[in-house]
C-alpha cells in the first residue's frame, strides 16, 4: 500500500459542531484518518485515492452556516505518533471504559484500553465507535465466540476479550487495520484474538455468538446476510456505521433474516443497534 499521502488541515468556525459533522461527511469518502485540533480539523487521504475534486460532495463547506477554509499538501512519510501525541485525548465511556495513547497516564477503570491508533479508525472518538462501546459495556459475552467485523485497531474486540469472550475474529479488509489490530490485541494482553485481513467472504463455515459490525450502511446490508448466517441461535448483532435514516433498510434487512430487534443507541444522528437471533 502506498505512504504517500495528501493531507488536508481545516480550519472551521464554528468549531463545535463543524469539525465533526466536516468528519463524518469525509468519513463516507476514502479520507482514512482525521485528526481534531484547535482550529478544526485535519484529514488524510491516500494519495491513489485522490483527486482534486475529492471535495466537491461536502455539503457543509458551501454551507451557510460554518466558514471553513483549508490548506492541503502532499506527505512522503507521515509520523502518526506526533500528531497523535498532539491531539488525542484518553475518552472515558460511562465511566467503565477508557481508551487512551500509551503515553496517557493509566487511572482505575475497570477496562483501560491501549490504543495506538496510528491510521487506523477506531479510538473510541468517533461516535459509532462509542455506542458499540455502550452496546459491549452492557451485554453480557463472557465466553461468547465472536466476531469484530471492520475491526479498525481491534479496540471492540479487545474490550470483548476483556469482558471474557473468547475466542474471538477480528477482520478488517484493510491491510493497515489487519496490522495495527495485531499489535493492539498484542499490546492490551489479548490472547484469544485472531485478526484476519479481508471480508464476509471469510465467513463460510463460521458461527459466532456475537458479532459486532460497525461498518457503513452499504456494506452492512450487502453482507447481512453471511453475518445472518453464521450467528447461533440467541446470537447477539451489534451493528453500527449508519445514520438515523438508514434504520427501516437496515431493520428490514434483519428483520427478513429472523432477528429481532433489541436497543438502539444514538449520538448525533449516528445510530447503534443491537439484534438478537
Ligand atoms: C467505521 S470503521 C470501525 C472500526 C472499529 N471497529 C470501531 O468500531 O471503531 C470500519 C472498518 O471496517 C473496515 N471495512 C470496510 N469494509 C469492509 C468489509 N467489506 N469487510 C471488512 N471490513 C471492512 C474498514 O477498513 C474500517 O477499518
Amino acid at each position: 500500500m502506498s505512504n504517500i499521502y495528501m493531507g488536508y488541515y481545516f480550519t472551521v468556525e464554528p468549531k463545535e459542531p463543524g469539525a465533526e459533522i466536516l468528519m463524518a461527511e469525509l468519513g463516507e469518502t476514502p479520507f482514512e484518518s482525521f485528526i481534531e485540533t484547535e482550529e478544526g480539523l485535519s484529514a488524510y487521504i491516500q494519495k491513489e485515492f485522490w483527486n482534486e475534486n475529492i471535495l466537491d460532495g461536502i455539503y457543509i463547506l458551501g454551507s451557510d452556516e460554518f466558514k471553513i477554509t483549508y490548506t492541503f499538501e502532499e506527505i512522503e512519510q507521515v509520523n502518526w505518533n506526533e500528531e497523535w501525541e498532539k491531539n488525542f485525548e484518553p475518552i472515558d465511556v460511562d465511566n467503565t471504559c477508557r481508551v487512551r495513547a500509551p503515553f496517557h497516564e493509566k487511572k482505575d477503570v475497570k477496562y483501560d484500553i491501549v490504543i495506538e491508533p496510528k491510521m487506523s479508525f477506531g479510538t473510541g472518538h468517533h461516535e459509532t465507535t462509542f455506542m458499540m462501546i455502550q452496546h459491549l459495556l452492557e451485554t453480557d459475552i463472557e465466553g461468547k465466540k465472536t466476531l469484530d467485523m471492520g475491526c479498525g485497531t481491534a479496540i471492540l474486540a479487545i474490550l470483548a476479550e476483556m469482558k471474557g469472550a473468547q475466542p474471538i475474529d477480528a477482520i478488517d479488509i484493510d491491510n493497515w487495520c489487519y496490522l495495527n489490530s495485531i499489535e493492539n490485541a498484542e499490546r492490551n494482553n489479548c490472547h484469544h484474538i485472531s485478526v484476519y485481513e479481508g471480508d464476509a467472504a471469510l465467513l463460510e463455515e463460521k458461527n459466532y455468538d456475537v458479532i459486532i459490525a460497525n461498518i457503513n450502511r452499504n456494506i452492512l446490508l450487502n453482507d447481512m446476510l453471511a453475518y445472518a448466517d453464521c450467528l447461533n441461535p440467541g446470537g447477539i448483532l451489534l451493528l453500527s456505521g449508519f445514520y438515523e435514516e438508514d434504520i427501516p433498510a437496515i431493520d428490514t434487512s434483519c428483520t427478513e433474516k429472523g432477528l429481532t430487534f433489541v436497543k438502539k443507541f444514538s449520538r448525533n444522528n449516528w445510530v447503534s443497534l443491537k439484534y438478537v437471533n
